[in-house]
């Protein structure tokens, strides 16, 4: 990228984050952009560049080459000019590197890496106290915070006397009680088992979502989130965006939905393992983006009215030629699909397909479609595309069914095996 290129592509990035960096020792060579109240979702395998990209960002890993913005300020900007690849180089008078504390930005990581000698409150005031405020200021803050993660009654409490859980919670809140310009969240909810993890996932989205609504006229930009995950349900919870990194660079962007529902890079396509519908939580399930509800179960940090995404893995799915008969005991979907790929996995076969939204398109003798499909929702951003759901199947079923692409089939499969969780609209 010549200088002058590389000095409009950080112009164009005047608000919001902007981190850009090239470690050579480790590989990576990447820019990510986070505009204000954006939740980017940085996904990747172990070894991607994750954390490097944040570390850069936190202040805490000098790359080679590098730039940091953050409202227009530069936060960083090391390295010699006319680089190539994704790091902008530009002109450079001196290199800049402010440190970790002058950065106004937080850093939650997987641990809650709480002072033990220091009470809840006391950890909680932590944050503004570093960020400047007075040590009343900074308790006040603290109090409510507290009171907006629900943990008022452990203030007094020593971070040894916490669950993992509410220990996390703690972290949430001093981490946002010092009123950061960006966010950066590093697998918050990695280091938690099952039933913290949810709970902390909706902490998030609801003081995530708060943060975004709570900014207007003469109150500071809202900060700008950078949230790394391994886990889709986090980027689908959190994230409006989603960038994958595979070895150091940056191979796929876009709306979460888009990149995990049409994945275009092997990693995003791991991820998505997961077939993939997007709507609106109903009682009873999920009413698709524009058609009608599909059975399923609502995770506990969803209701109905929520933006919501219905998931089920491809395991979970039958495939019929006719129209199956509803189901007796348990409610389930059948969704018409038009074939388009049947692949050998093992001694499975994935069949994938598109959802037809048309029941009429559907092969004649079919009785069309039961009470609850067909599901037309499209992925974000791509409103005219439908979407692909996958099965796995017995090879000698795939023979039975003498499954080709273009074939038209119906996939049913089991409310009980639909997780209807809570997603960004
Ligand atoms: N301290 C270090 N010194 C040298 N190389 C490192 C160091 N830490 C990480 N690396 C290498 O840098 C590359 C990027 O690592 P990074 O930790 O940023 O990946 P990641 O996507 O965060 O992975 P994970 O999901 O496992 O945390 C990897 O090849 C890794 O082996």
């Amino acid at each position: 990228m010549s200088a002058r290129a590389a000095q409009s592509s950080v112009a164009a990035h005047d608000r919001g984050l902007l981190v850009a960096a090239e470690v050579q020792v480790r590989g990576v060579s990447a820019q990510v952009h986070v505009a204000p109240g954006e939740v980017v979702a940085l996904l990747g395998a172990n070894g991607a560049g994750k954390s490097t990209l944040l570390g850069v960002a936190a202040g805490m890993l000098r790359p080679d080459r590098g730039r940091v913005e953050l409202d227009g300020e530069v936060l960083l900007a090391v390295g010699s000019s006319g680089g190539s690849g994704a790091v902008p180089g530009g002109p450079m008078n001196r290199p800049v590197d402010l440190p970790p504390h002058r950065r106004g930005v937080a850093l939650l990581a997987q641990e809650p890496l709480l002072f033990p000698h220091l009470s809840v409150l006391d950890n909680v005031a932590f944050g503004p106290r570093a960020a400047g405020a007075s040590r009343r200021a900074a308790r006040d803050a603290a109090a409510r915070w507290l009171e907006r993660v629900d943990l008022t009654h452990l203030a007094d409490r020593r971070p040894g006397q916490l669950s993992g859980g509410q220990a996390q919670r703690v972290a949430v809140a001093r981490a946002l009680a010092a009123q950061p310009r960006a966010l950066l969240l590093d697998e918050p909810m990695a280091a938690l088992d099952v039933t913290a993890a949810p709970e902390v996932r909706q902490l998030l989205r609801r003081v995530l979502s708060e943060a975004q609504d709570g900014a207007g006229p003469g109150q500071p930009p809202q900060p700008p989130v950078l949230l790394v995950t391994h886990d889709p349900l986090d980027a689908l919870a959190l994230a409006d965006r989603a960038v994958v990194l595979d070895a150091g660079h940056v191979v796929e962007e876009g709306p979460v939905r888009e990149v995990l529902s049409q994945p275009r890079s092997a990693f995003a396509a791991r991820l998505a393992e997961l077939n993939l519908l997007a709507g609106t939580a109903a009682a009873d399930g999920l009413r698709a983006e524009s058609g009608p509800t599909v059975a399923g179960v609502l995770d506990p940090g969803c209701s109905a009215g929520d933006a919501a995404v219905a998931v089920f893995p491809p395991a979970a799915v039958a495939i019929h030629r006719e129209h199956p008969a509803t189901g007796v005991s348990s409610p389930r979907n059948t969704i018409p699909v038009l074939v388009s790929a049947v692949e050998p996995r093992g001694a499975l076969v994935r069949v994938r397909g598109s959802v037809e939204a048309d029941p009429a398109s559907i092969s004649p003798g079919n009785s069309g479609p039961g009470d609850s499909g067909p599901v037309d929702s499209g992925p974000v951003g791509h409103p005219a595309a439908a979407p692909v759901l996958a099965a796995d199947i017995t090879a000698a079923s795939a023979a039975d069914l003498d499954l080709v692409p273009g074939s038209r089939v119906w996939f049913a499969v089991k409310a009980a095996e639909v997780a209807v969780h809570a997603a960004r609209r």
